[in-house]
């Protein structure tokens, strides 16, 4: 037997580092080495260890501390063996035994098996350009490589160098622009530049990240874990063959569980609502560096995890993505609870108190702040698309110029809860950088906007003109959860491929929703707003406002599931005529008049057809959602009386029978009735839809000939006669102001021109 000198010192301190409740007791045990309760263990193929180098076999210890005897004969060692405590027995915690943990933690350091790990080289000046001046990982250039992304987006190249440079950011850009890596590269880039995490040692949170929505959530973690794991154990790979590095990296020192694969070097979880809060426990257990969470389900699992909070109070990174939305989710009260936690002093006590005598923060206050040297190095990112002016002034405001010794009162008013929630934020740095991008009028460049104007009852058959008339990915924003439940049969009756998405939705139901919507390309969402923030589903083509967004912040997000990443992007907003005071409200917030958005031009003749056929689909639900209610209803009369051990009362059940029987007959009639109007509707589907002046069975002798088009297969696929086009090539523009209006077709091409894009340029 070999024994391994390293093992039985680093056993030494584990019965340190061990969690409170499984540390163990010290009952020592003197004993000579070969009575010590040796395991084997696999060789370890790195770090110099992988030929034979006479070792046979290796064999470590745990639980022993390492004693050396000055005695007569000279310098002995001894061992003690420490047992394990039982489950209530807690050891006592005292100065002693902590300063003894931190030496051994140092030991451990130094005495666990290591490899080292080479930092890969990238020729980022040859085939990252446009990143060169970053100073990124060499994995993350890699990963960028790979990922196509070839030039920072504006508010990456805005807002890195500030947070390279250690500045808290508050980061204003339209929607699309890539500001979730504004905020993850620099957090990537920091955790993948320290050594990677041993196995043997639980990770503390790093990185939060809070979200306002549970998909935002999970796509954030999602969107940041794509960019590692392609490079993540490819820790060797040159991609250059050039060598040039991309910065002056140092080998990272890693060390590596004998026979175990390595962990992974940077490890990101999402902590949502509506999912298993003991699986995401237990992920927390095992120990992440980025955490992104929901402030209601984190604050659950935070209100019993002690070792979690002290996590987040020595958090080095703190996130607010879609800052303004978090408030209005709900979340306010968790939000500030978890926000307290990362407050830099009185980190229990309430920012704004009742006793004047505290809310002015002084000069002496910021002078003695500064003699004890606080500073703890957390950076604090706050980014979202609608960030009002003011509030980015008040954010300002709020932090006194070391400088300039400006002092802020605590006890100043917020003006919103926005401004009250960025006030509660503690911003280490005095004068945090707020970067503001956002288009004039909140529009993106590469996004076109149009509107219907028409009654509220007939906003179905108009929605169906648009899906026919412009197929591809529409995500549809309805405000009420009962708009979705009306609308979604309708739609699935016409054969329209939709899905809903609200938050009545269990968990798991929400995401295979979003997944169907995100993989068929010509498929509708049906959605409130939960989706309107933050969520990148690829391709959407359309976003439409059936019912018209709450607030200008709402349009803006809405709109921006569509036209990102320099992609273009169609918006539609249906207005009824009691609706046109408060979108012209919501478009005068923006700065912008209603007559900016032009009209889409619709075929009455083709609307005309499409109405027989909503009213159809309308009758036949309308029929189905009264059965329904009616059997519930009766349903739930019966198993309320079974229930409460009571009987229903002689006259109802009679009633109730004579009912029965009567609607059997009833029922029967309604069902042949209901057979009737789906095979109606069911021959109407079938039909063709055609144009004014297109002849079926005669296609080259209508007054309009469609053999041209259909050969070049320019044809609409539904709406035969019609051509295909794209919505927003169909315009009615409106003159401002008691012009009346001016009815012009818009060539595509037009179009075109004035999108500019986003100018990627750093
Ligand atoms: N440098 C880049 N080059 C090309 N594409 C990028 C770049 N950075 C991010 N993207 C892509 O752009 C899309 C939008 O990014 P992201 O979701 O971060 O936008 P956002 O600004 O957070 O949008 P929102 O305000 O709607 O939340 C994503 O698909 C992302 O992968």
């Amino acid at each position: 037997m070999a024994s391994l000198n390293i093992s039985k010192r680093s056993s030494a301190k584990r019965k340190i580092s061990l969690p409170s409740s499984s540390r163990k007791k010290a009952k020592h045990q003197h004993r000579n080495a070969d009575e010590l309760p040796w395991k084997s263990v696999s060789r370890p193929s790195v770090a110099g260890m992988g030929g034979d180098e006479g070792i046979l076999e290796l064999e470590e210890v745990e639980g022993v501390e390492v004693i050396y005897e000055t005695t007569e004969g000279g310098r002995v060692v001894k061992f003690n063996v420490l047992d394990a405590p039982s489950e209530s027995e807690e050891p006592p915690v005292d100065d002693a035994s902590e300063e003894i943990e931190e030496q051994v933690r140092q030991e451990d350091q130094e005495d666990e098996p290591v490899i080292v790990e080479e930092t890969p080289t990238f020729d980022t000046e040859n085939l990252l350009p446009n990143w060169h001046k970053f100073p990124l990982h060499p994995k993350i250039m890699m990963a960028l490589h790979e990922k196509g992304f070839t030039s920072p987006t504006k508010i990456q190249a805005a807002a890195l160098p500030f947070a390279f440079a250690g500045r808290d950011v508050v980061g204003v850009a339209q929607t699309g622009s890539g500001k979730t890596l504004a905020y993850g590269l620099p957090i990537l880039h920091h955790l993948l530049s320290q050594p990677r995490p041993s196995r043997n040692r639980k990770r503390p949170v790093r990185a939060l990240v809070l979200c306002p929505t549970r998909e935002l959530a999970l796509q954030v973690s999602s969107h940041l874990n794509a960019l590692l794991t392609s490079v993540e154990f490819s820790p060797n790979t040159n991609v250059t063959g050039s060598g040039n590095s991309s910065q002056p990296s140092t080998s990272t020192q890693t060390p590596v569980p004998v026979g175990k694969k390595p962990p992974p070097h940077v490890s990101i979880a999402a902590i949502v609502g509506g999912m298993s809060a003991q699986k995401q426990r237990r992920i927390i257990d095992r120990g992440v560096d980025v955490l992104v969470a929901t402030p209601g389900r984190l604050w659950d699992i935070l209100e019993d995890d002690d070792e979690l909070a002290q996590d987040i109070r020595d958090l080095k990174f703190l996130v607010l993505d879609e800052a303004d939305r978090m408030i209005e989710a709900g979340h306010f009260a968790e939000l500030e609870n978890i926000l307290r936690l990362t407050l830099l002093e009185a980190k229990d006590e309430p920012i704004f108190d009742d006793n004047s005598e505290s809310k002015l923060v002084s000069q002496e206050d910021e002078e003695e702040d500064s003699k004890k040297g606080i500073k703890d190095g957390l950076q604090t990112f706050v980014f979202s698309a609608t960030l009002s002016k003011d509030l980015q002034r008040n954010v300002k405001k709020k932090f006194r110029s070391k400088g300039n010794k400006k002092h802020y009162k605590r006890d100043q008013q917020p003006a919103t809860t926005l401004d009250d929630l960025l006030l509660r934020l503690d911003f280490r740095d005095p004068d945090p950088e707020v970067i503001d991008l956002s288009p004039v009028g909140g529009v993106v460049s590469t996004l076109q906007e149009g509107k219907i104007e028409c009654l509220s009852g007939d906003k179905d058959v108009y929605l169906y003109y648009f899906l026919l008339r412009y197929p591809g990915k529409s995500l549809v924003f309805l405000s009420s959860i009962d708009g979705i439940r009306r609308l979604m049969p309708l739609v699935e009756l016409l054969n329209i491929n939709a899905f809903p998405l609200h938050s009545q939705l269990e968990q798991r139901q929400r995401l295979k929703n979003l997944d169907r919507f995100t993989n068929m390309p010509n498929s509708v969402l049906l959605a409130t707003d939960i989706a309107a923030r933050g969520l990148d589903i690829p391709a959407v083509d359309h976003v439409i406002h059936f019912q018209i967004p709450r607030s200008a912040d709402t349009y803006i997000h809405r709109n921006g599931r569509t036209a990102r990443a320099m992609r273009k992007g169609f918006s539609m907003i249906m207005v009824a005529p009691d609706e046109r005071r408060v979108v012209r409200a919501l478009l005068g917030n923006l700065g912008r008049d209603e007559a900016d958005i032009p009209e889409i031009t619709i075929d009455l003749n083709m609307l005309d057809k499409l109405k027989a056929r909503v009213q159809l689909a309308r009758k036949i639900e309308n029929t189905q959602h009264k059965i329904k209610k009616t059997n519930h209803d009766r349903n739930w009369m019966r198993e309320t009386a079974e229930t409460l051990g009571v009987d229903l009362d002689s006259d109802y059940m009679s009633e109730s029978d004579n009912e029965t029987k009567l609607s059997t007959q009833k029922r029967k009639a309604k069902d042949q009735k209901m057979q009737g109007m789906k095979a109606e509707l069911k021959h109407l589907l079938s039909q063709p839809l055609l144009a004014r002046g297109v002849i079926k069975n005669y296609i080259t002798s209508g007054s309009v000939s469609i053999v041209d088009d259909l050969i070049a297969g320019s044809l609409n696929d539904t709406m035969v006669g019609m051509k295909k086009a794209e919505a927003g090539s169909e315009m009615t523009i409106a003159k401002k102001k008691k012009t009346p209006l001016v009815v012009a077709t818009v060539k595509p091409e037009e179009f075109e021109e004035e999108w500019t894009g986003i100018d990627m340029a750093a």
